[in-house]
């Protein structure tokens, strides 16, 4: 038997002191977990704390909405994941339960989506990498970020290829990598990034200027020996070339690379509208008036309608206090269960589709669906004089951060004659859209061919004329909806079509005279 020697008797005493330790080992490991555990509990209740205060105006920012979505992806995985895992590499009981919230919760879809628009308002409203750093958007001030968080957005920049922003993202992320020692993000692998893309956007001598700062950091760096002997080879031939006469130097890109469309003409207006910026003088401003409207309508005589013209040919009006706020929430209830993905008639195949351009989300309301609706269609039947019987329904469009709807007619042109075929109403004459909210930053409504911009006002609603008398399309009303930089967005359009307007179109609401 085991206690028959003193040997055995010696190792038994052992035994029980090692389980001893082992147990104490195992607090130890548990009390840190609890410690971290700890930690995370109180930075979510921290958080949470200060977004509940306001979550609309919470995640109305997008650099608080890109750092919500960092934490529940990359944070997460890497920091918090593994506190939630046992020895085996699987999740136990409280990571299982923190799963089932994942549905809930952003995912890597939502954090593509957060940096691609923070990107495309950087480009759009000019906005400098310091600044959003800062937390600094149009007045409105969020949370800041650290080096890591810029790190992260120039690589998901650099991941798509867009080394323009990864060089501007790593920069930021340069200056401010040594702001606390707790950073996960180490010098070297931003010096790593900054590099290549400056080499990618030919900028050779700073890819060589910064290879060797990496060096200097870790000599052993293999992949950076090798890129700076590369570096020095291109730049002695270039030297070669330019000893030799020639103008051998390579340009330096270091400029936004986008398609041919967003270089456009128009783009470039539409962007400088959306930025608030004059692109064209108008000749007749003088000529504006502010007026009255009662179109000798019972609705309106007692209460007329304000109107303040912005342009006369096209003509475009502003129709000021044409809703309540009380009728507006009544409006917003309706339809938050029925927005939909954002999708768009497609006039050639005739099919939906999820449009890229078009990045809000709208929803259907029928004058049936409550008395709101009905008596908002009939005030604006009241206003503009046109028959809405042969209206589209009320669509009621919310656009999120950097929601917005590039240039477009609302008017079907003569090469899509099917496009309402389906209404059998004829192509839309006026355009009616009322602007349910004020927008915090961004969201203005632009017209490029006429350099008009309109910044929402909530309450307010924009009408104009598509089409003239003959039916022919007026294209100077091609108009956008600049992204929403911050804030959040409704509107609703009314598409009034040419069927029952033929003795309504009334005087002084005329597009061509
Ligand atoms: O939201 C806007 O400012 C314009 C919307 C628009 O043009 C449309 O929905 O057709
Ligand atoms: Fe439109």
């Amino acid at each position: 038997e085991l206690f028959t020697s003193m040997a055995h008797m010696q190792r038994a005493l052992e035994a029980e002191r090692d389980i001893a330790e082992e147990i104490r080992q195992y607090i130890r490991a548990q009390e840190e977990k609890l410690k971290n555990l700890e930690r995370i509990a109180s930075e979510i209740d921290q958080h949470s704390a200060k977004a509940l205060e306001n979550p609309e105006y919470y995640l109305a920012n997008p650099v608080d909405a890109y750092l919500f979505v960092k934490y529940f992806t990359l944070d997460w995985d890497r920091d918090i994941d593994p506190v939630l895992k046992n020895n085996t590499g699987n999740l136990d009981d409280l990571g299982k339960k923190i799963e089932l919230h994942r549905q809930d919760l952003p995912t890597y879809e939502d954090l593509t989506g957060t940096v691609n628009a923070l990107l495309r308002l950087q480009d759009t409203y000019k906005l400098d990498t310091t600044s959003i750093a800062r937390g600094d958007l149009g007045g409105s001030s969020s949370s800041q970020l650290s080096a890591e968080d810029c790190f992260e957005l120039g690589r998901m920049a650099y991941n798509e290829e867009d080394y323009y922003h990864t060089l501007l993202w790593m920069q930021e992320a340069l200056v401010r990598v040594n702001d606390t020692e707790r950073q996960p993000v180490k010098r070297q692998a931003v010096l790593d990034y900054l590099a290549f893309s400056s080499f990618k956007q030919g900028n050779i001598l700073h890819a060589l200027v910064l290879t060797k700062e990496l060096l200097l950091l870790e000599p052993d760096h293999s992949r950076a020996q090798s890129n700076k002997r590369y570096y020095e080879k291109l730049l002695a031939e270039e030297e070669q070339v330019n000893r030799h006469g020639d103008d051998g130097t390579i340009p330096i890109q270091n400029k936004r690379q986008v398609d041919n469309y967003r270089n456009s003409e128009e783009f470039v207006t539409y962007e400088r509208l959306c930025r608030g910026e004059e692109t064209q003088e108008y000749k007749h401003k003088h000529k504006l008036v502010c007026r009255y409207r009662d179109n000798k309508n019972p609705l309106l005589l007692l209460q007329p309608v304000k109107e303040e013209e912005v342009y006369l040919d096209p003509w475009l009006v502003i129709f000021h206090d044409v809703i309540s706020d009380r009728e507006l929430n009544v409006i917003k209830q309706l339809a938050v269960p029925k927005l939909g993905r954002a999708t768009v008639h497609n006039v050639v195949t005739g099919k939906l589709e999820t449009a890229n351009y078009r990045i809000s989300k709208s929803a259907w309301l029928r004058s049936e669906d409550h008395p709101v609706i009905e008596r908002f269609n009939r005030r604006i039947q009241a206003i503009t004089g046109l028959d809405v019987e042969t209206a589209e329904e009320l669509q009621i469009a919310n656009y999120g951060i950097a929601g917005h709807y590039e240039p477009h007619f609302d008017f079907a042109r003569k090469e899509e004659k099917d496009a309402f075929r389906d209404l059998g109403t004829g192509n839309r004459i006026a355009t009616w859209l009322t602007y349910m909210t004020n927008v915090e930053a961004g969201g203005a409504t632009v017209f490029p061919y006429i350099g008009v911009k309109l910044f929402p006002i909530k309450g307010a609603a924009a009408f104009w004329y598509n089409l003239y008398r003959s039916g022919e399309g007026i294209y100077n009303t091609r108009h956008a909806a600049c992204p929403v930089l911050v804030g959040t967005k409704w509107v609703s359009n009314k598409w009034i079509h040419e069927r029952g307007q033929e003795f309504r179109r009334p005087c002084g609401l005329n597009a061509d005279e």
